[in-house]
């Protein structure tokens, strides 16, 4: 990969995004070319991901290039130009299932040792554990984040509201979360003083010394955590809040992070499983045990390693967790239909996304029986969850919020290089025996934070740096500045890590010049409160937030505020120069690959594609000089406009007009607008006749697009599909193809 001329790098990565890909690249090929712009892709899907990891499993010509690694290279430029879109962070159950398809289409990577027996399974998994969970965001975010929604998208939002549900007063829907013994209440933080090199170690009630990690580099100035979850109060915590959904007659819904918090997360999930099915456990555990079930990896696995039992006894484990059933609450439900529930997998509710889609539906999430129903929505941690019971009183209080009058909520996040819990997993351990548990100073032996913790108990260390601190200072002040919104920091002074924010972001506001600009700073409670209530008065408030929160809230208030949050801008401007240009603030909806194999209708949205392509160009033109790609991001964005004032997004319906559809809008308005365009000659009339051919052959081409689908397609597999097959499902119009192709040189 080279970045001498001016290059943009694409990724291709999985699921919806990368279907959609297949047909929006000729498009921006199409367009780049004539401004001499490069386009690079670049493969960081899981597929690719797990292939770089085992090339030497490999036949030569199978080997692929670990391209994550050279991306994050790259993010240390100052010239570097990367788009990136949503990407699968697996679960160990989509893992599998990723070997598996790889395995049977002639590759001869190793099977995933789940309980490994040797020294060599043993580093088999520790090398597939690297293409787990959220593996490719924090090597490319290199920066802190800063995600909202343009204007255009905002007025079209208002204009074509998106359905809401209704929130009734009576509405019985709560959060559950824990009240001690959680992260939020063990923590212990400081800020280090000198650059250090420190070990975390367990100092155990039998005398032993069990150094878990060696060694953490530590730089003057950064903020470090020492946090644990108690195992004994979570499952207490679950247990409580089981019985109390039952005698209530509450649905129960679970909702982690298992994908992003990656080590301690499919823990906390699979306690809630065992708890739930404690009956079925205390029967049939130590045969569990022998057949390796790991229900961190949700209750699928257990129904899969069961298959190998005789039939008899598998019927009498599946009837005594049924049974299991009668004493516990109903469970909410991923696809009732084919009885999927919230206990499946870990991936399947993911809390970003599963939580502001209950709130959007009037606290509503779905029950075995296929109806919508209240929940008691659980998440063990404290830190954070509160704000949505925040939310949910106010839905009750206020009524659901109106997309038509609604103000906005951009985000600043604090998120560069592997800030806070997002970045903690190689610091997480699952706490083998009773004892203490201490950060200690290497050199000087010094113990810089200590925690007593028991067997059982998640323990991690988590570290913010101090640059990126002082970067999101900037960020939000800059944000501030351009929008002339008020600007609130989330940080809770009863939180010993937000408390060491607080002080250092004080610090750093002192470093620009704020006149005129209102900031503050309040808890999480208050601020939320704040937000809203003017949010329903039309007013825009940005949360400068922790990387957790940045997450959480770049899903809730887009998703309430414009159906979706695919169609953000969402912008890592990295801290060595280079621009990192995600494509909307939302995952890779494996719902739509599931539509468009049985329907050939794709309803993923890539307006997050367009808007992170405008900003890429408009970057790139300032940075190279290269006034075409100026003028290639202006009207890119009047593209963009136009489509939504035409309403030419994509239908969820199949027949109607779908992702590719959409696209061949974008090219058309895209085309008319250079067409119309005087800054630039000579793209002027080489776009002309473009806009020319696709206006006049729009019927035929639209057409042609719409008219294939109805129909299941194949493109020869989910994670590493065929390249040409799925090219020609995601470019099924000739028309289309031919009129573009003639416009290259
Ligand atoms: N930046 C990244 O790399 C991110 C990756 N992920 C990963 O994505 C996967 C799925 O995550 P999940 O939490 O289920 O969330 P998703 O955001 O993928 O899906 C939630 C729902 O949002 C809607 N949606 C999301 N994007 C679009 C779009 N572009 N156009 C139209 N609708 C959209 C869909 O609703 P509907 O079905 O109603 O149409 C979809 O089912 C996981 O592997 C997760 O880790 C998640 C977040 C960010
Ligand atoms: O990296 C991931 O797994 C998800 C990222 C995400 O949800 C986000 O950044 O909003
Ligand atoms: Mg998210």
């Amino acid at each position: 990969m080279s970045v001498e001329q001016p290059t943009i790098i694409y990724t291709l990565t999985d699921e919806a995004p990368m279907l959609a890909t297949h047909a929006f690249l000729p498009v921006i090929e199409t367009f780049a070319e004539a401004a001499g712009i490069n386009v690079e892709t670049c493969d960081i899907s899981v597929a690719a991901r797990i292939l770089a990891e085992f090339g030497d499993h490999l036949a030569e010509a199978q080997r692929v290039p670990d391209n994550l690694a050279e991306l994050g290279r790259l993010t240390q430029l100052p010239d570097t130009n990367i788009i990136k879109l949503p990407n699968i962070s697996a679960s160990v159950p989509q893992l599998l299932a990723a070997i598996k398809e790889l395995q049977a289409h002639g590759y001869g990577i190793p099977d995933y040792p789940e309980n490994p027996k040797s020294d060599e399974e043993t580093a088999i998994k520790d090398r597939y554990t690297k293409c787990l969970g959220s593996a490719v965001n924090p090597v490319l975010r290199e920066g802190n984040s800063d995600r909202r929604a343009p204007r255009a998208v905002k007025e079209y939002a208002r204009k074509h509201p998106h359905s809401m549900g209704e929130w009734s007063p009576a509405s019985r829907t709560h959060v559950a979360h824990m009240r001690h013994g959680d992260f939020y209440n063990g923590e212990k933080s400081m800020t280090v003083d000198g650059d250090r090199e420190v070990k975390m170690e367990l100092l155990t009630t039998g005398g032993e010394t069990i150094v878990l990690k060696p060694k953490v580099s530590l730089t003057d100035g950064d903020v470090i955590d020492s946090m644990f979850m108690s195992k004994k109060a979570l499952i207490d915590f679950y247990e409580d809040e089981m019985e109390d959904a039952r005698k209530t007659g509450m649905m129960f819904s679970l909702h982690v992070k298992a994908t992003m918090m990656r080590v301690s997360h499919p823990i906390v999930f699979g306690h809630a499983v065992k708890v739930f099915y404690k009956d079925a456990f205390a029967k049939h555990g130590e045969l569990f045990d022998e057949l390796g079930v790991n229900v961190n990896n949700g209750l699928s696995d257990l129904y899969a390693k069961i298959e190998s039992l005789p039939a008899s006894k598998r019927e009498e484990i599946v009837d005594d967790l049924h049974r299991c059933h009668e004493n516990r609450p109903e469970l909410a439900m991923v696809d009732s239909a084919r009885g999927i529930s919230n206990f499946h997998s870990p991936s399947d509710v993911i809390v970003d996304a599963s939580m502001p889609a209950m709130i959007r539906a009037g606290g509503k999430m779905y029950g075995a029986d296929g109806r919508q129903k209240d929940t008691k929505a659980v998440s063990p941690e404290s830190t954070f969850f509160r704000i949505y019971q925040e939310m949910i009183n106010f839905c009750k209080t206020n009524g659901a919020f109106d997309p038509t009058t609604m103000g906005t909520v951009p985000n600043v996040g604090l998120m560069a290089q592997k800030a806070e819990e997002y970045g903690s997993h190689d610091k997480t351990f699952e706490v083998p025996e009773a004892g203490v548990a201490n950060i200690t100073d290497l050199a000087t032996g010094e113990v810089l934070l200590t925690q007593n913790v028991e067997e059982g108990d998640i323990w991690r260390l988590c570290i913010v740096k101090d640059e990126p601190i002082r970067d999101w200072v900037k960020l939000a002040v800059a944000r501030a500045r351009n929008s002339g919104m008020p600007v609130v920091f989330w940080l809770d002074p009863y939180r010993p890590h937000e408390n060491e924010l607080i002080t250092k972001v004080k610090t750093y506001l002192l470093d620009h010049d704020t006149e005129g600009l209102d900031i503050q700073i309040m808890s999480q409670v208050r601020a939320i409160r704040y937000t809203m209530e003017r949010l329903i008065r039309g007013l825009d408030t940005i949360s400068a937030t922790g990387n957790i929160l940045r997450d959480y809230l770049t899903d809730l208030f887009p998703i309430l505020e414009l159906g979706t949050s695919a169609k953000m801008l969402s912008i890592v401007p990295l801290m060595a120069g280079g621009g990192l240009y995600e494509t909307g603030a939302g995952g890779s909806a494996p719902k739509h690959v599931k539509q468009l194999l049985e329907e050939n209708h794709l309803r993923w949205d890539s307006l997050g594609e367009f808007l992170a392509l405008a900003v890429s160009l408009e970057d790139l033109g300032i940075k190279t000089g290269n006034k075409k790609a100026t003028v290639l991001a202006k009207t890119l964005d009047a593209a963009t406009g136009k489509l939504l004032e035409n309403d030419k997004g994509p239908s969820r319906t199949t027949g109607e007009l779908d992702n590719r559809g959409s696209q061949f809008y974008l090219a058309m308005y895209w085309a008319e607008e250079l067409a119309a365009q005087t800054e630039d000659e000579e793209l002027r009339a080489h776009f002309v006749p473009l806009a020319a051919a696709l206006a006049e052959k729009r019927d035929t081409i639209v057409g042609e697009l719409n008219d294939v689908q109805g129909n299941p397609v194949d493109i020869g597999g989910y994670y590493a599909p065929d390249a040409d097959l799925t090219t020609a499902v995601m470019r099924p119009s000739t028309t289309f193809n031919d009129t573009l192709a003639a416009a290259r040189g």
